[in-house]
């Protein structure tokens, strides 16, 4: 499977917008550089109709300048290596490839090799998510991860105590890069399987991760929901804060109880319980 890439020109409010809809859209962005940005999507979650819709109607508003391109799996590497500075979430996390030195003075490190996948702490979601993590007390509860990317919140929720941890992407790159990523980080307990909730088992966990987006969120709700044990927790996230009552009223049709919600630049994480 290879990646898609798109060079975008726009003016400095225009790439605003149109960072945050291509984040919605499963575009993970890597660089801003003089010729424009560029953006990044496994191919085989290229949502090209979507893709476009967004660009025509932006293009009514000003200029949009686009190169599509597409990068062999090979060639990868060189591209993030090269774009991948250590994230630091507050004082609790870390987060460097293995090819940077360590920090002191955090609760938490891990080593990331993002390659193709969504998942370094760079992107709002997962700060959320990760801080999210922080305020649960998971020592010795299943968590289950849905849309794990570089498997990052399975690794957070490990070193958190939660056992048994699993992690599933229907993206079959994340799989194996979390698969990489946690024998980097000597957590080689946790399971990821390819897939969606719905290749899952009916086992349930006391806590359930789901950073994807919107749309998937919505679809996949009820079965989450059936997957968390009574009393258990699910956290979201991959929206914006004007999702949130959409979202709601699905979580309560499924049985999840709303307890908290936080926002950053508009990026959103739910807290909810099956009480
Ligand atoms: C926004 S990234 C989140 C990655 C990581 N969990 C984080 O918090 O940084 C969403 C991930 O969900 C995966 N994904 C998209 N649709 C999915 C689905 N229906 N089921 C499972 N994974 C999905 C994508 O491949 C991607 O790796």
């Amino acid at each position: 499977m290879a990646t898609i890439q798109a060079r975008i020109s726009a003016s400095a409010e225009l790439t605003d917008i149109l960072l945050a809809e291509l984040g919605e859209i499963g575009f993970d962005i890597f660089e801003d550089t003089e010729e424009g940005f560029f953006a990044y999507c496994p191919e085989a979650l290229f949502q090209e109709e979507a893709f476009q819709e967004i660009i025509t109607r932006y293009q009514s508003i000003g200029s949009i300048e686009v190169e599509m391109g597409r990068i062999e799996k090979q060639n990868w590497n060189h591209v993030w290596e090269s774009n991948y500075d250590p994230i630091r979430i507050s004082n609790l996390l870390f987060i460097r490839a293995s090819f940077h030195e360590s920090e002191p003075g955090y609760q938490m490190e891990l080593v990331i090799n993002p390659k193709m996948s969504f998942g370094t702490g760079h992107h709002e979601t997962t700060s959320l998510m990760v801080e999210a993590l922080f305020t649960l007390d998971i020592d010795g509860k299943s968590v289950l991860d849905a849309g794990t990317g570089t498997g990052i919140l399975a690794f957070v929720a490990r070193k958190l105590g939660g056992n048994p941890v699993n992690g599933f992407d229907v993206d079959e790159w994340s799989v194996e890069n979390s698969i990489e990523n946690a024998a980097l980080n000597d957590l080689n307990d946790i399971r990821f399987d390819l897939g969606t909730i719905r290749d899952q088992s009916s086992d349930e966990y006391d806590v359930l991760l789901a950073n994807i987006n919107r749309n998937i969120l919505l679809d996949e709700m009820a079965e989450y929901a059936l997957r968390i044990k009574p009393g258990g927790h699910l956290l979201l996230s991959g929206f914006y804060q004007e999702d949130v009552p959409l979202l709601l009223q699905e979580a309560s049709d499924a049985g999840l109880t709303f307890i908290s919600e936080k926002e950053k630049n508009r990026w959103t994480c739910l807290h909810l319980r099956k009480l």
